[in-house]
């Protein structure tokens, strides 16, 4: 259900001290490998939205036992995996591309579905490599149907993975419990995020399972993962966006808990505030982002953080001089065509944007108010958000989509510009 919201103008610089909820990437990488470990792990700080409470139902609907616990975590007792089942992917990529390679492993029939626009994203890379890996599968996208056989062969396959690092992860999570292991080649245009590539990887290795890479090779070895206790990260794409409420209105903002280390590609964020004028600096109480009396617009190559291009493009618009965003062709097939919609919904507010092949650029002009359309996708309503801070009459079409990745966008927004958290 779509769910109309008028965003609020900051009524001076915000100066919040925010906690954000956990990782998206890092948790369904987690609930994946804790299902298919050699035994029950606990989960602890994992991201309870809506893209992660359908990775927890789908994997249990295959027959993992999931456990609330009281501080909010979850406890994953591994079972037998087994259809027949439905999985409800959602709009959510990691379900999409992680599940299907941890249902070939399963016996019995397994049938996927999700939102109207899961059935337009690129599937076919992973499910012809998983067939050339032995699955039995129907279908190129959503919807499709695997016919489990309770193993895979594995082995080596050559993908094109320049549509979505997501490809290479989801053969990679699963593949220590196939017969052969995978091996898998990228053969194309350059990966994308490959920073979450190398999340999987560290993901892997610390269940004991071993992992070797080279320039666009990975293989990862046949043996079992471990099980053990996770402590999920803040999710620091999301935390990118409260931290553009301190850069816009020349206020600061508090993250806290941000990781000293992390292979998450959010902590980029640092470098890219930093180079439209921000003052950034991390002490005990977290990360701090100190905006200045106004910010410059940057050419800027996003392919290894790709998902933080909604916001970025929000600062720009708000900015001083010309932003151009490079590298990131393929989120036209993220949530929605994400470089059409943000040129859209931009000039929709009067603004001055236009598309490139592999990105869009920005010319900073006044903006009015009026509707923001956020296409079912959480970032483009989260920088509607950033853009209604400055500019009165914002009306984000669709605020419920933010659930895919926040439980409650609208009330931590509200928090923020209370002052309190
Ligand atoms: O592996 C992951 O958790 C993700 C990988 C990236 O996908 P793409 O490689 O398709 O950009 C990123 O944009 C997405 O939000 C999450
Ligand atoms: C691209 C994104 O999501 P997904 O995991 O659905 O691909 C995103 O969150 O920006």
């Amino acid at each position: 259900m779509t769910q109309h919201w008028s965003a609020p103008s900051a009524s001076g610089p915000v100066h919040s001290t925010v906690p954000v909820p956990g990782s998206k990437s890092i948790t369904n990488r987690v609930l994946v490998l804790a299902a298919l470990a050699d035994g029950p792990s606990t989960v602890h700080a994992p991201l309870r939205s809506r893209d992660t409470v359908l990775m927890a139902a789908a994997l249990s609907s295959l027959g993992v036992n999931f456990a609330d616990r009281e501080d909010g975590g979850w406890d994953v007792v591994p079972g037998l995996l087994r259809g027949p089942a439905d999985v409800d992917c959602g709009l959510a990529g990691t379900v999409m591309r992680f599940l299907p390679p941890a249902a070939a492993l399963a016996e019995g029939e397994i049938r996927f579905d999700g939102d109207p626009h899961a059935r337009l994203r690129p599937m076919a890379t992973v499910l012809g490599a998983l067939r050339s890996l032995g699955a039995d599968i129907d279908g190129d996208a959503l919807p499709f149907t695997l016919h489990g056989t309770g193993s895979l062969p594995g082995g080596e396959v050559t993908i094109d993975a320049s549509g979505s690092s997501q490809f290479v992860s989801g053969l990679l999570l699963s593949a220590a419990r196939y017969d052969k292991g995978v091996t898998v080649r990228h053969d194309g245009k350059p990966v994308p995020s490959l920073p979450h590539i190398d999340m999987t990887v560290q993901t892997l290795r610390s269940v004991g399972v071993r992992v070797e890479t080279d320039a666009n090779v990975w293989h990862v070895e046949p043996g079992t993962i471990a099980a053990r206790t996770w402590h999920v990260e803040p999710d620091l794409s999301n935390a990118t966006v409260f931290l553009a409420a301190a850069a816009v209105t020349g206020g600061e903002v508090t993250i806290p808990h941000w990781p000293a280390e992390t292979t998450q590609p959010g902590d980029s964020v640092r470098g890219i505030l930093e180079r439209m004028g921000c003052t950034v600096s991390v002490s005990e109480r977290g990360l701090t982002v100190q905006g200045p009396a106004k910010l410059s617009g940057l050419d800027i190559d996003l392919r290894d953080e790709s998902e933080l291009t909604p916001t970025v493009a929000a600062l720009a618009a708000l900015a001083e001089g010309q932003t151009i965003i490079r590298g990131v062709a393929h989120i036209r097939g993220h949530e929605t065509d994400r470089i059409a919609a943000l040129v859209n919904e931009i000039n929709a507010l009067g603004g001055n944007a236009s598309e490139t092949e592999d990105g869009l650029i920005i010319n900073p002009v006044p903006l009015h108010g009026g509707v923001w359309k956020a296409y079912a996708d959480h970032r483009m309503a989260t920088a509607g958000a950033i853009i209604g801070l400055l500019v009165p009459g914002v009306e984000v079409d669709d605020i419920g989509s933010t659930t895919k990745t926040i439980p409650d966008f609208p009330g931590m927004w509200n928090a923020m510009l209370g002052g309190g958290a």
